[in-house]
């Protein structure tokens, strides 16, 4: 099963909402993987006994685990978190999440600055390279049970656009400069 994932509409609607172009205008797993997002999608039933989350953990160091159930009655400062998820920022790591339970959408920019929205559901794991621009929210749902993976003690800082000058974000343009070459 893949992952649904398209170019979003910028307006002023509620950021819960899809944001569809019209006409719709998906984006491919290849397009995403591109921009250095992974995916796989799991049985999150048994997650606790499954080997196949347990050999991406071990392949890619995945040693820190916890889990975040993002509803008001068990996040402190509820609000201010979701308002700081939708904004703009990189980190200097990966950023890992498996969604257990709920939906909800990730946005990160493309290589024309555009925004693509992927939308998340339970089985979904996805991460997002050092140094791209992204940004969460739920959707109308409005619930996601999520799992943080890390390498080592996590690191959860936002660094916010611009960040032109920090070194994820240099490495990571390079890396599109380096593909380019490539070709
Ligand atoms: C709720 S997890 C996604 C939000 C985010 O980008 C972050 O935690 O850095
Ligand atoms: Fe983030």
């Amino acid at each position: 099963m893949a992952i649904e994932a398209w170019l979003m509409e910028e307006n002023n609607e509620d950021q819960r909402l899809p944001h569809h172009k019209n006409p719709k205008e998906f984006v491919s797993m290849e397009q995403l993987a591109e921009l250095g997002v992974l995916y796989w999608h799991l049985n999150p039933k048994d997650y606790e006994n499954d080997m196949e989350l347990q050999k991406i953990r071990e392949t890619r160091g995945y040693n820190y685990m916890d889990l975040l159930d993002l509803c008001p009655e068990k996040v402190e400062n509820y609000e201010v978190k979701l308002k700081n998820f939708y904004t703009e920022h990189i980190h200097g790591d990966e950023e890992i999440r498996y969604c257990l339970e709920g939906s909800g959408y990730f946005d990160v920019r493309d290589k024309e600055d555009r925004w693509i929205r992927i939308w998340i559901k339970e089985g979904d794991l996805i991460i997002l390279p050092a140094g791209i621009y992204h940004r969460f929210t739920l959707d109308t749902s409005n619930y996601v049970k999520l799992m943080r993976l890390f390498v080592g003690e996590p690191v959860w800082t936002a660094y916010n656009r611009p960040q032109e000058d920090h070194p994820a974000r240099k490495d990571y343009t390079k890396s599109f400069a380096m593909k380019i070459e490539a070709h």
